[in-house]
Formats: C-alpha cells, structure tokens, sequence
C-alpha cells in the first residue's frame, strides 16, 4: 500500500490500467499488451491484468511473468485473479501470484472466510477484497439484509476494516456502477484504498465514482479502474492521459469542497 501510495502521488494519478488482453494470434497480443504498458504507464498508478485473459492463452503464465517484466518497477501491479479458497489452497494462489508472477497486490473473493483473505496478507502487498461488485446481478446477493443489521457487503467491509487494524495493506474492490453504494461504503470505511471498475464499457460515471468514493481528506484512497476502454482505443496514451486529467479535476473539486 506505500508503494502505491507512493505511485499515486509520484504520478499525480489515481488511474489503474486494466489490462483484460483480447487477440487473434500471441504474437499480436503480446505486442499490444508491450504498447499498451509503454504508452500508458506514466499515467498509471497500478495496472491490473485480469487473470483470466492469460490463463485462456496458451502461453498465459509466461506472458504474465513478462508482463512484470516490461511494467515500470515503481508502479504496483496488481492480479486481478478473484481468488478466494480455503487456506492452504489460498497459501499456493499467493504463491503463484507473489513468487512466480512477482505481483505487489491481488484481488480477493471473501465469500469462503477470513481463511480465503489472510494468506495474501504480507507486509509489502495490497490484497483487495470485493464488497460491492459492479455486475448488476450482484444486488440479489450483496444487497441482501443480514439479520445482524447492514447488507452482505456491509458485512465484507467491515470485517476487511477490522482485519486492516492487525493486518496491512488491506481495501476494498468497489463497482463504479452505483456511487450511492460506494458514498456509503466510504463512509462506513474512511480510510481503506478502494479499487474501482466500472469505468467505461460498464458505464460507470466517473464524477460520481470521484465525489463518492475520494477521500476528502488527500485526494487518495482510491483506484479508478479502466479496461476495455484503454485496451479498445486507438492511442491508449491519449485515452489513458484524458481519464487521468478527467479524474484529476474532479478530485480537487472534492478536496476543495472539503476545506
Ligand atoms: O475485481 C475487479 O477488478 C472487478 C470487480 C468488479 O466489481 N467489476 C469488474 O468489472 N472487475 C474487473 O474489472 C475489469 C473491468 O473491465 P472494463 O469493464 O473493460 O473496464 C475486468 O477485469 C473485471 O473483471
């Protein structure tokens, strides 16, 4: 999470670039996958490769493995593998994601417990545990009503927040589809980082995602996720750079409201 924080402020940038890779031929994907990170990676905060556009190649491991290779060292990448097993199966995920791609962070499905969470938990990683999806089917089982009080992601971010007081570099994965879910989710979490998708070919809106989900407080705490629409465009530089610009003007906006 310092290593991110550090990004974040070195960069000037709040965008993680989502890097879902589609292609006819591993020749062509590997080459866009290379431009895409040179064009794109002074905007970046983190990158995100979704696992499962690698695992559907043949040579999807090493292509990941290079993928570390050809990202900037200072800029945290992050495996989008949704991982969430019992512990000794997490224990070998984080292994893999760690030890042999050398990710700086993962996300994580909490649905099988506190077990699925805790073996990605190391000093030096983020692990991001999805709360509230931004999959529109999502609401039949998130939003459902616990008898204890509060809604199922409710209850994921609030034992991600009482886990984050012994374990570090925790937060939260927060759809950027329903901003009202992520104000509350920022308010009943002040300062966890919040990893947002959405943006983009979902059709998240990206002033409401920066008004509800920013910290007030720096301008930080939050990672704004695109993918399709930096892979799909033309000039992933261009595109990437307006995002950036986009979400800065907002940002200080909300700071700006704040003081
Ligand atoms: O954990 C994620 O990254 C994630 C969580 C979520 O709630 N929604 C979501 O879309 N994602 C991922 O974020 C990326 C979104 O891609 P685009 O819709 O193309 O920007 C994909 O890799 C999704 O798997």
């Amino acid at each position: 999470m310092e290593q991110l924080i550090r990004r974040a402020q070195s960069s000037g940038s709040l965008l993680c670039v989502g890097l879902d890779p589609v292609g006819t031929s591993e020749t062509e994907v590997a080459a866009r996958l290379h431009g895409v990170v040179l064009q794109t990676a002074e905007f970046a905060a983190a990158f995100k490769p979704n696992l499962a556009f690698f695992l559907a190649r043949p040579d999807g491991v090493t292509l990941l493995q290079r993928l570390r290779e050809w990202i900037p060292a200072d800029v945290p990448m992050i495996l989008d593998g949704k991982f969430g097993d019992i512990a000794n199966t997490a224990d070998r995920y984080a292994a893999f994601a760690y030890d042999v791609i050398g990710a700086d962070g993962v996300t994580v499905n909490p649905y099988m417990g506190d077990d699925a969470i805790l073996p990605f938990a190391r000093p030096d990683k983020a692990v991001f545990v999805l709360a509230k999806t931004s999959n529109k089917p999502a609401h039949s089982w998130q939003d459902e009503e616990l008898v204890r009080g509060g809604t199922v992601s409710d209850f994921s971010a609030d034992v991600v927040q009482q886990l984050s007081s012994e374990h570090s570099g925790l937060g939260l994965v927060v759809g950027a589809t329903n901003s009202e879910a992520l104000a509350h989710l920022r308010q009943r979490c002040p300062e966890l980082w919040f990893l947002v998708p959405g943006v983009g070919a979902q059709g998240g809106d990206l002033a409401a995602t920066v008004r509800a989900g920013c910290r007030p407080s720096d301008g930080l705490g939050l990672l704004i996720n695109t993918s399709r629409s930096i892979w799909q465009a033309v000039d992933p530089g261009a595109a990437a750079r307006d995002l950036t610009q986009q979400i800065n003007a907002l940002r200080t906006e909300r700071v700006s409201d704040a003081v």
